[in-house]
């Protein structure tokens, strides 16, 4: 696809012809039917009008930052792109079409809809992941007026999640601070598989590193991430149940062959420690009976969710006996998973647990076991722990994330701006739906620092925005050049 910058927005090459490698839109629903009926009738009404190829412009744009915040993150572009690469209309839907439209519709327009495609379409764009703020246009549409109508709805509903989840996780990551793991867990909560599909690809871009969907690994390459759940904890009774106990040597070279022995004799020596054997008495034995069986089928990443009976007085010393006997056979655990509680204390706790361990049993590295928190966080949450100090390296985030919990809606909206080359307002009592007509041209202007100070919008025959002193507004970059400083690289926030 051919891609140049104009009027500071980034032009999208849409004739057919020439995006041939151009896949379908990810989600097979997303046809020409996925739209308004209005779209339709208007479409009939500018055919019967003979208006239909009139040439117009229109605007994507957002009117308010989401979650009370102060910026967007723009997402969604590459499924607009599939979407129009690919745009005709099938005989099947052609059909229906005419079906729902009054029988009195003259047959003529079913052979005009079935002509249609977007190769008169033009498309201008910031880049996918940059940072954005209301009124500026996201993305400038211009081509026959009925096509144009035809993409609204589609095109509105592929940026509108997408920017605000995308944002969310942005708000997410901010948070957490850079060298926190962040793990989107949100599919069952989603609200359904689009959503919890989209959900992981926008957390992904938004700056998380990981999912829990594998159906999102394999369509976007997203790295997959998990633990395991209380039910694999207590669907087992007691280290009995174990029949192969045998474990091979991380090097090959010998085989333990009674793990759950040596599982054993662990857990007695933590008993044993002065220090240790002061938190915990007798563990839970099927707690105990379900590590094991993990760690033996995971020796090189064995992680536990600690928290199903007591995360102190069993959890975390029955995971430190599974974790010090695969450190015994060269295997090196990952670490725990808090699901319940106060997070911030239990984190602290599990530290100090290991710490000790690391310096009564002389055992290298456990001190910084890993630690991964979760059950309902969300940016307030994870805010609250910071300011009580914590232990987490890795938080599992679901429902508040992918829902967009604080505010399911960005209010995307796709305006007439001009039609014939004649400008086009849409007024309103409330002034901040009047819509800003023209083709526009949009700078972002940096300050000394490099950093964005302002976003200008001006008509696209104005000149550029002068800058008066040098000193004070460093070169003038157009909206679309680049992204911003520390945001996005390769249209990924990290
Ligand atoms: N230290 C903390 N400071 C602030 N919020 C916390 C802290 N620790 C946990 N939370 C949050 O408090 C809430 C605890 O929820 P709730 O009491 O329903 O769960 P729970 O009883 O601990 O666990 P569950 O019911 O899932 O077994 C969660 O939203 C969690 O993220
Ligand atoms: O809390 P979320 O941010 O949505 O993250 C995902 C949650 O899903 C899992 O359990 P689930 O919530 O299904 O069970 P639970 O309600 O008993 O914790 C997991 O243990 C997390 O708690
Ligand atoms: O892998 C996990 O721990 C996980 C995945 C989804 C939801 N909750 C937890
Ligand atoms: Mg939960």
């Amino acid at each position: 696809m051919a891609a140049a910058v104009a009027n500071g927005l980034k032009k999208e090459q849409t004739r057919p012809n020439k995006c041939a490698v151009i896949s379908g839109p990810t989600n097979p629903m997303v046809t020409p039917l996925l739209t308004d009926l209005y779209q339709f009738t208007m479409a009939y009404s500018y055919w019967k009008a003979g208006k239909h190829d009139e040439r117009a412009v229109f605007d994507l744009y957002f009117r308010k930052n989401p979650f009370g915040g102060e910026y967007t993150i723009f997402a969604g572009l590459e499924e607009c792109i599939k979407f129009i690469a690919h745009f005709k209309l099938t005989e099947d839907e052609i059909a229906f079409i005419r079906s729902s439209l009054p029988p009195t519709c003259e047959g003529a327009f079913y052979g005009y809809l079935r002509g249609i495609n977007c190769s008169d379409v033009e498309i201008y764009s910031i880049p996918e992941g940059s940072v954005v703020f209301p009124k500026v246009p996201l993305m400038r549409i211009e081509g026959p007026i009925a096509v144009v109508q035809l993409l609204e709805t589609a095109f509105v509903n592929l940026i509108n999640y997408a920017s605000l989840v995308t944002t969310n996780a942005a708000r997410h990551r901010f948070v957490a601070g850079k060298s926190k793991l962040l793990l989107e867990f949100g599919l069952r909560r989603a609200q359904g598989p689009d959503g919890g599909i989209s959900a992981s690809k926008y957390c992904y871009m938004g700056g998380f590193d990981a999912t829990s969907n594998v159906a999102a690994g394999k369509l976007f390459g997203i790295p997959l991430r998990g633990t395991h759940s209380h039910a694999f904890v207590s669907s087992f009774l007691s280290p009995d149940e174990i029949t192969d106990k045998s474990l091979k040597h991380h090097d090959g070279s010998s085989v333990c062959k009674d793990f759950v022995s040596l599982v054993k004799t662990w857990l007695n020596k933590l008993k044993g420690s002065r220090i240790l054997g002061g938190i915990f008495s007798e563990t839970n034995q099927s707690e105990l009976a379900a590590f094991t069986s993990y760690g033996l089928a995971f020796p090189g990443s064995f992680l536990a969710l600690v928290d199903t009976y007591d995360v102190m007085r069993s959890g975390v010393p029955n995971f430190c006996a599974v974790a010090l006997a695969l450190n015994d056979l060269g295997y090196r655990a990952v670490g725990i998973r808090l699901d319940s509680g106060d997070l911030a204390y239990q984190s602290c706790e599990a530290r100090k647990f290991f710490q000790t361990i690391e310096k009564e049993f002389g055992v290298s590295g456990f001190g910084k076991m890993s630690i991964t928190a979760s059950n309902d966080l969300n940016e307030e949450t994870l805010d609250a722990l910071n300011k009580q100090g914590h232990e987490v390296d890795s938080f599992g985030i679901g429902t508040h994330l992918v829902t967009c919990y604080a505010q399911p809606s960005l209010g995307v909206v796709f305006k007439l701006v001009e039609i014939n080359n004649q400008p086009r307002i849409k007024l309103s009592e409330d002034v901040t739906k009047v819509s800003i007509p023209c083709k526009k041209r949009c700078f972002r202007l940096y300050g000394k620092e490099g950093y964005p100070l302002v976003d200008i919008m001006a008509g696209e025959n104005e000149p550029p925005p002068k800058i008066k002193n040098e000193k004070t507004y460093l070169p003038l970059r157009r909206l679309g050049n680049d992204v911003l400083n520390n945001w996005s690289k390769c249209g990924r926030i990290t």
